[in-house]
């Protein structure tokens, strides 16, 4: 077959997926685009979109940063696997999750089984650029953010390595992450 035609038998995973009732889940490090880009990649697929942080915060009435301080990370880490197992069971949607959701193996079992995860990545200095204009991230208050970031980086990248689809966004609009994602998606 000529290299340059496509091959009528390679259906990727993704593809058989936008067909199928999975969910969209995007993974990936703070600042990345999660929330803005799944946003937008919803109303492109004219799918409801639906992001795990607030429904964190909707379901303890606390933000983030409350929950992190009142009762610790690994109670919001349980909220957060709690939320994320009810969104698996919803009708089919893009969800934005939080930056630590894929690290928790029973969290990653429960999306790796139900859905199509979809990891975002892009440089860790533009992350830190973006993640400069707000401060409610709690894992980035105590230390230098450019050093939490690259650090978390460095550990959670193999772990994000596990999505079927690795998109990076890098500086480009959120419009051509969007159909980069629909590309790849094979829509
Ligand atoms: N492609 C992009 N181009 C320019 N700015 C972007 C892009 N993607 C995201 N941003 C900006 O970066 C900031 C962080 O994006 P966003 O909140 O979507 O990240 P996130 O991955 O959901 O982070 P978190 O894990 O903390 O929830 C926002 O201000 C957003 O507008
Ligand atoms: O990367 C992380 O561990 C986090 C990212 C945010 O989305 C929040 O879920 C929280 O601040 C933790
Ligand atoms: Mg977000």
């Amino acid at each position: 077959m000529d290299k340059n035609m496509k091959d009528p038998f390679n259906h990727s995973v993704a593809h058989c997926a936008l067909a199928s009732d999975k969910p969209l889940v995007l993974i990936g490090l703070m600042g990345v685009g999660k929330t803005t880009v799944g946003r937008r990649l919803a109303k492109k697929l004219d799918l409801p979109f639906v992001d795990a942080d607030e429904e964190i915060e909707k379901a303890a009435d606390l933000s983030i940063a409350e929950i992190f301080d009142r009762f610790g990370e690994d109670y919001f880490r349980d909220g957060e696997r709690r939320v994320i197992a009810r969104l698996m069971e919803e009708q089919k949607q893009v969800i934005a999750t939080g930056g630590g959701a894929f690290m928790n193996e029973e969290t990653r079992a429960l999306i790796l089984s139900n859905a199509v995860a979809i990891w975002l990545d892009a440089d860790i200095d533009i992350l830190v650029k973006r993640v400069a204009r707000r401060d409610t991230r709690p894992l980035l208050k105590d230390g230098d953010p450019e050093t939490i970031l690259r650090n978390l980086a460095k550990t959670r990248n193999p772990i994000y390595a596990q999505a079927q689809l690795h998109i990076t966004g890098n500086d480009s609009p959120h419009e051509i992450t969007v159909n980069r994602i629909i590309e790849a998606l094979g829509a």
